[in-house]
This record gives structure tokens, sequence and C-alpha cells, in this order.
């Protein structure tokens, strides 16, 4: 990894609220602005998660965060990373003295997630390389072989050649282990060599040896001049000793930011001196932020109390934090290289690598698509030998089972097509949530590239059901009304797959899925053209056969096979079509009708994905690239260029 510019990333008097449901009982919390009211329109307090935070990371430095859980350590992270975006911020923030809203830090900062989720079909290798391809760094190796070589070298310097070949894996699947899972996420932000690494809890739930080993590549990353700042909990004595800066956290407040080496001595100076031979993280701990009290959970008045203390002390009396002020307001000012932006790879090379993966990862769930094929298969086989040569029966049978097979034909073409999306699609949503986060790729490659190796699953198993139930029923022998009929299955299974694509861009979990399933199906189904005579159902709710593609297919499918259809001489069909009332549109017009349908729900399927991309507002750096790239690249805020610059670089030690 090449050596980088310097980036010293400051903050000042940074706090950030969020809106919580106000509650009608006095709080004496005089940091929230109570504003509850039974009978007004706000009932929402504004709860502070940080407070008034000022301080700096440095650059070659691995700077820990330490705190209790819940003290704001996440929150802050992702307030520097520009991927918090609920609450309010105030406060300012500089990159080498320019302004940076967190929104520009993604333009030059790398992130590892707590709970970073990787396709399940890829190999370690595979997530390592696309990285590399989709996220190009500054110097991008321009052959798959020099690709190859860069993944290589981070395979090696994070210990993962053992496990190169093997699977992520997830829940249902194992794949490769949690610490190795974390490793190839650091990994996969290493190969971008982005100046800045934020880490939330990269050693959590890592056995000691494997937590060491990570942080001890975390130091070879600082060595290279990066600003490296990870959340860390509980870390062991040997971590805590390759820590160079830590930060403690209580209640959103800081309790003390400094060299590792002054921990230790500040704690003791307020009263608190750590026994020899004991780790002095645990200490910090134990001591410090929960006074000794190790059989109870302080309450939440004692914790606010007791951080409110150590805060202040902090804040107000020690020589660490006159000095941390002093570095914010004298930073590191060096010119920031547009080199080191991130940098996106082109949309085509985008759509031609996430199609690559979406057929690698449709082939590795082979079982999945054997499961389909098998399905369209059964169910027309199933559907061919119950109602097997109905041409050959009574009148009043044909139209039976004619209506019941056609029906059966539209429904199972359109669920199943449902089901077999969401059950997919589901657990890559996270994945895709997570991956256009961190600027892999954009929204339109990724759909385009789902699209584009689903389809012709999509398109096979309509003309499976299709050759297989057609002859079996014994519906009209006629090579043209054989393609109306294949035709109409493969509109409803397009339409039921965006369907099943919507649901599963709306809905995050299965459970939720399941549940809003039946709600929307369950009306198509009623007014599918068999169960109501929609002539003759109630007024005010018979639009509903009007946005029913289950209808429309049903109805192409009976119009194909009973119009001008005759029985022994005698003209049966048309009368038939009169008296279920299946309405005056064209086979054609209907079948057109289930394409707009299904249009219309594809792009409501776009549209609720846009909406996982911040909310819909899409990506504030896209929007914005190029001011945030000027503030970045220009110079520095006029306030660090005072006079007073030289007075301040003397207490320039933290
Ligand atoms: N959007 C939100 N609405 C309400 N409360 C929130 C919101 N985001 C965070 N919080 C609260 O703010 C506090 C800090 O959360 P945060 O995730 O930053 O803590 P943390 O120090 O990272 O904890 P942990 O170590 O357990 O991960 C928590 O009490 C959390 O419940």
């Amino acid at each position: 990894m090449q050596q980088t510019t310097p980036l010293q990333i400051s903050f000042e008097d940074l706090s950030y609220a969020v809106k919580v449901r106000a509650r009608p009982t006095t709080n004496d919390d005089q940091d929230s602005k109570r504003r509850w009211s039974p009978f007004g329109k706000s009932k929402h307090n504004d709860k502070f998660i940080l407070q008034s935070l000022t301080g700096a990371f440095r650059p070659g430095r691995l700077t820990a965060i330490l705190g209790p859980s819940g003290s704001g350590k996440t929150t802050l992270l992702n307030l520097l990373a520009g991927t918090e975006s609920s609450g309010t911020t105030t406060g300012s923030i500089w990159v080498n003295g320019r302004p940076a809203s967190g929104v520009s830090l993604r333009l030059l900062a790398g992130f590892v997630h707590q709970d970073d989720v990787i396709l399940s079909t890829q190999t370690v290798s595979e997530a390592i390389t696309m990285s590399i391809i989709l996220r190009p760094p500054p110097l991008r190796p321009h052959t798959a072989h020099e690709n190859m070589q860069e993944t290589a070298r981070a395979l090696s310097l994070f210990g993962l050649e053992k496990c190169q070949h093997t699977a992520v894996g997830d829940t249902s699947e194992k794949g490769i282990s949690g610490g190795e899972r974390k490793r190839t996420a650091i990994a996969q932000e290493y190969v971008t060599q982005a100046p800045i690494l934020f880490l939330d809890e990269p050693t959590s739930g890592l056995d000691a040896h494997s937590a060491l080993m990570v942080t001890h590549q975390l130091k070879d990353i600082v060595s290279t001049g990066r600003t490296v700042v990870a959340v860390l909990h509980q870390p062991s004595s040997e971590m805590f000793g390759l820590i160079d800066d830590i930060m403690v956290l209580s209640e959103g407040r800081i309790v003390y930011l400094g060299e590792r080496a002054g921990l230790v001595d500040y704690v003791a100076k307020l009263g608190y001196p750590c026994a020899m031979y004991s780790n002095p993280a645990d200490h910090v701990f134990n001591a410090v932020l929960f006074g000794n009290d190790v059989r109870h959970m302080s309450s939440q008045p004692d914790a606010v109390a007791r951080a409110r203390l150590l805060a202040d002390a902090w804040e107000e009396q020690s020589d660490g934090a006159r000095a941390v002020r002093a570095l914010v307001a004298c930073p590191e000012l060096s010119p920031i290289d547009p080199s080191l932006f991130r940098r996106t790879s082109p949309s085509t090379v985008q759509l031609r690598y996430l199609t690559r993966r979406a057929f690698l990862n449709a082939v590795r769930n082979r079982l999945i698509i054997n499961i389909r094929l098998a399905q369209a298969a059964f169910f027309g086989l199933l559907i061919g030998f119950i109602f097997l040569n109905t041409h050959n029966r009574p009148v009043a049978v044909q139209r039976q089972n004619f209506s019941g097979s056609l029906f059966f034909t539209a429904v199972t073409q359109f669920l199943l097509s449902i089901l077999s999306v969401v059950n997919v699609f589901t657990h890559e949503r996270m994945v895709f949530a997570r991956e256009w986060r961190s600027g892999y790729y954009s929204l339109p490659a990724y759909f385009a590239s789902k699209n584009i190796v689903e389809l012709p699953i999509q398109v096979i198993l309509p003309i499976i059901y299709a050759c297989i139930s057609y002859w079996l029923l014994g519906l009209r022998h006629d090579g043209a009304r054989f393609i109306i009929y294949t035709a109409t299955c493969i509109v409803l299974n397009l339409c039921g797959f965006s369907f099943g694509l919507l649901m599963a861009s709306l809905f995050s979990n299965m459970g939720t899925i399941l549940a809003a399933l039946p709600a929307m199906f369950l009306p198509f189904l009623l007014f599918g053209g068999l169960l109501v005579n929609s002539g003759n159902s109630t007024v005010w709710l018979r639009w509903l056969q009007w946005v029913s593609p289950i209808k429309y297919g049903y109805t192409a499918m009976m119009k194909n096979q009973f119009s001008g259809y005759v029985v022994d001489g005698m003209p049966i069909g048309d009368s038939y079509l009169e008296e279920v009332n299946l309405g005056s549109m064209s086979i054609g017009v209907n079948i057109i009708m289930v394409i707009v349908i299904g249009l219309l729900a594809w792009g409501a399927a776009y549209l609720a994905l846009l909406r996982l991309t911040y909310k819909g507002r899409g990506d504030p750096i896209k929007n914005n690239a190029k001011k945030l790239k000027m503030e970045l690249e220009g110079p520095p805020d006029p306030r660090f260029l005072s006079s007073n610059k030289e007075e301040h670089r003397d207490a320039n030690v933290v």
C-alpha cells in the first residue's frame, strides 16, 4: 500500500439529535428540550445522542473509540462518514482545515460496518476483487492479472489465503468464519486505498488472537500515513498497546481524547489509579465509567450524572482538552490531492461485472433453479393429467374443465413467479443496500443486471409449463393458438416477477412479505374472472377487475380457446364467453394490459429500491460531487490562517 497525504479530521461542537416520542412524565434531563403537550401537535422531544464534541483524529495514527454500549460511538462514526441522516447535526467538521460535511468525507473514507453483509455465494477472493474493479484505487490496476495480484496481496496481508476460495455463506449455509468475514470486509476497504478508514467494532465476536491480528493489520495500514478510527469493545492489553490515540465516550460526551499513554495518568489524576498488571481499558470501564459497581446495572440518572461529571472534568479542567482544542484550532493544512477522492468504475464496467456476478449467483444457487424447473414441469403435468383430453368430453364438462384449468394456469404462472423472486431477492436487498452505500455501483446498473439474469429464466419456465399442459389438456389443435397461450403464460410470469421484485424491495423480511402478499394477491384472485362474474359484482368494488393481471391473462386464454369454438358442429364458444362476462377486449389488448400492469409494478419496484438509497434522495455525493470536491480541494477555512496560528502551534501536542 502506498504512502498517502496525511489527512486530519477535526470537529468542533459537534452535536447530533434525533426526534423521539415524548413521554408525558416530567423528565429532569436538562439536555432534552421537553415539548410534550397532550393537546398540541408536537409530541416529540429532541434526544441528544452526541453533545458538543470537539476533537481531532490524526493521520498515521490508530485511534480507538471506547465507551459503554449506547454511548454514541457508532453514531459518531456514521456522522463522520456521512451515513447518519435521520437526525439533526450541528457543529463543524474539517479535513485538513477544509470544511467537510460528513457527506464529503465519504469521498475520502472507507467504512467497515458492524454487520457488513457480503453476497453469500461470493468467495472471499471474489469479494475483494469486486472491490478493486468497482471502486478502483488511485493507481488503478488495469489488467485482470494486476487485479489478481492486488487481491493476492490483500489476501496475504489479512491472512485470508486459506479461505480465499470459500464462499462467504450466511446463517442458512455456513461459509467462512465470523473473523474471516470481518477481515474480508476490512480487506474490501483496504484495497480501495482510501486515505481514511472508519471501522465499527472490527474485532467484536473474534477470539483474542484474531482480534489482535486485526489490530496489527490496522497498524500496518496506519503506517502508510492513513487515518484509521475504530470503535473497539474491550480491547485486550496487547491490543491496547497497539493503539495510538484513544477517545472515551460516555452518554454522548467526550470523557478523554488523547494519546493512549496519557489515559492512565489522566484517570489517576481523577482519583482512579490503575493497578499494575491490570488492563487499562478494563480499568476505564469498570472503575471510571461505572464506579466499580459490578453487581448492579447503573440506573439511567446515575449513569447520566456520572458521565456529566466526567465530561465536565475533561472539558473544563484538563490539559488534554486544552491540547485538543489547540490541535483543532491549528490543524494539518496540507492540500488534499484530488486523486485521493473515491472513484467509481464506469457504468458499463458495473453492468458487466454485476451481470456476471448475478449469473454466477444464480448458477451457484442451482438447487433453487432446479426446483423452479421441476415445479414448472410438475404443474404442467399435474394440470394436464387432471384435465386430460378435455376436448373429448361433453360440452358442459368442457366448459367447466377448460375454465378451471385456464384459471389455474393464470394463477400459478403469476403466483409462482412472485414467490420465486421474493425468496431470492429478500436476502440480496440487504447486500444491495450495503454495497450501494459503500459506493460499489449505481442503482440502474444493479437493477439492470438483476433483470438481465432473471428474465430468461422467467421466459423458459412458462414455455416448459405451456408445452406440457397445452397438449395434455386438449386445448385447440392450432399452432397460432398454442403460441398465444404460451405468450400469455410468459407475460403473466414476467408480471409476477415485477410484483415479486416490488414486494421484496418494499419489505425487508420474508415474514412481512408473507403477511402482505395475501392482501395484494387475493383481490386479484377473486376478480380473476372465474370466481366472480365481474358484470354482476358489487359495483363499487368492480374496479378491482381492471387492475388484476390474473383477470387479463385468464380472459386472453379463455378467448383464445372459446372464440369461434365449435363442438360437433355446434358453436358453443362465443355464447359461453358472453355468459361468463369476460369483457369485450380482444386477446391482444388483454395481453397488453398484463404487460402494462407488469411494467407499472416493475417501475414501482425500481422506485422502492430508490427509496432505500438515502430515503429516495439518491447519492448525496453524486448529486453534489463537484461542489463537495471544490470545497475539499480549495483553501483552508480562513480561521485557520489567522495570525494566532503560531501561538496555537506551540500547544499542538495532544
Ligand atoms: N435514530 C435513533 N432514534 C433514537 N435513538 C437512537 C437513534 N440512533 C441512536 N439512538 C440511541 O443513541 C444511543 C447511541 O447509539 P449508538 O449506536 O451510537 O451507540 P454505541 O455506543 O455504538 O453502542 P454499541 O456499543 O452498543 O453499539 C443509543 O442509546 C441508541 O439507542
